[in-house]
């Protein structure tokens, strides 16, 4: 056993085949990290160096307490502009809810491997719900410290039916108290565009399908050899990111590009990142900032992602009010499904799934 866990073919087959992750790897207690996750120098994070950098550029925190005073949507929509990414306190989604979402996240996590992987790629009875671990593991070079579980909703009847009972009722009514949230910003990020109104055609556009991870990032023995995730920015219309207290998101800075700006947990707060799709929707006015994840070595870290997104089916590009004054587009028109097919059959790489877009 000890000599097959050893050898590259050994490791793949315990994380990735018989669905144990790099969870089942952590607790076996190994002093080092295997060959496969360790990164290029150039895509590993020194945390000990981002303190002296991070000084002087943080994300913007907003209270949305007085959600319709204008000065919330002009801090909501310059922190769009400039940061692509910005924490939100009293946003009005319950504390119980994200507190629950959380433990019944631990809870799918704590399952047997066994029990987990019947929702793996080749297990699963639906292409909707997916367990697995790193990002794109047949395509990468050097795999990523993390195992996750994605949920793409349907309908509460197809979610019910299929998601796993540890989570799904936790995880059904964080998306749904988020919702008016969601709402809420769009609308903020629309009026600043010109859009007046959102109605059906342009919410089924802005947020007409969403998927939700939950991220699983356990202790690792090398933590500055490798990542939990790798430089990527969201392909969702804006994403709503619950973190639990441990921290190691990083996200690119906006005045000096070479550094990279922690985002601190705040208690009970939500971050909300700006992805590829709304950057192309406003022909790049608000920015889908890169961003990546450390792993740890001393604490599991776990997050809960919502992505809002446009349908599959759905045609992207610069919306019409926002050419109206005669801009000029610097996206095409780009089926989203085809956008994000592109995004997931490559290994995490920065900015680039955007180029697909650009005139
Ligand atoms: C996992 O770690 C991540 C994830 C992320 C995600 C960031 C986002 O912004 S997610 C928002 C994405 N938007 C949507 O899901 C909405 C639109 N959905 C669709 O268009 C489709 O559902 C689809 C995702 C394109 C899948 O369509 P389908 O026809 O079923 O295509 P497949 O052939 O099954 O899949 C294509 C290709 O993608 C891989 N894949 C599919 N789902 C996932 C998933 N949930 N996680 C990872 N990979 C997925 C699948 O394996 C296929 O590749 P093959 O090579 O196997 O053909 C950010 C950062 C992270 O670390
Ligand atoms: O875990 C995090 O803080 C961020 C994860 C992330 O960027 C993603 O899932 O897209
Ligand atoms: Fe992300």
């Amino acid at each position: 056993m000890a000599q097959t866990m050893t050898s590259p073919s050994g490791i793949t087959n315990f994380v990735i085949n018989k669905g144990n992750g790099v969870k089942g790897l952590s607790e076996m207690g190994l002093k080092s990290l295997p060959k496969q996750y360790i990164q290029p120098l150039e895509e590993r994070i020194s945390t000990a160096s981002f303190g002296i950098k991070n000084s002087e550029e943080s994300i913007p925190i907003i209270d949305m307490s007085n959600w319709d005073d204008p000065k919330v949507a002009e801090a909501i929509c310059s922190a769009a502009e400039k940061w692509g990414f910005f924490q939100l306190v009293n946003h009005g989604v319950p504390i119980e809810v994200l507190e629950n979402v959380k433990e019944a996240t631990h809870r799918f996590f704590e399952l047997p491997a066994e029990e987990k992987s019947k929702n793996s790629k080749e297990r699963s009875c639906s292409n909707n719900v997916r367990f697995g671990t790193s990002f794109s593991p047949q395509a990468e070079k050097a795999l990523e410290w993390k195992d996750y579980l994605s949920l793409f909703y349907v309908s509460e009847d197809e979610a019910s039916a299929l998601w796993p009972p540890a989570c799904k009722d936790e995880v059904l009514e964080y998306m749904k108290k988020s919702k008016i949230l969601i709402k809420r910003l769009l609308e903020m990020l629309m009026k600043r565009l010109n859009v007046k109104e959102i109605d059906q055609e342009k919410e089924g556009l802005l947020m007409g399908s969403m998927r939700i991870n939950l991220n699983y990032y356990p202790i690792c023995p090398n933590p500055e050899l490798t990542v939990g995730v790798g430089r990527h920015s969201d392909v969702s219309t804006l994403t709503v990111l619950l973190q639990d207290q441990i921290g190691g998101l990083y996200v690119r800075g906006c005045t000096d590009k070479k550094s990279w700006i922690h985002v601190p947990p705040v208690k009970g707060s939500l971050v909300i990142n700006i992805g590829d799709a709304l950057q192309i929707m406003s022909n790049g006015r608000y920015k889908s900032i890169e961003h990546r994840v450390a792993a740890n070595g001393s604490k599991n870290r776990i997050s809960v992602p919502i992505f809002v997104n446009p349908r599959p089916s759905d045609l992207i590009s610069p919306l019409p009010e926002v050419l109206a004054s005669g801009e000029k587009a610097v996206y095409k028109q780009v089926l989203y499904s085809d956008y994000v097919k592109h995004f997931f059959r490559k290994a995490h790489d920065g900015k680039s799934t955007i180029e697909l877009a650009k005139i």
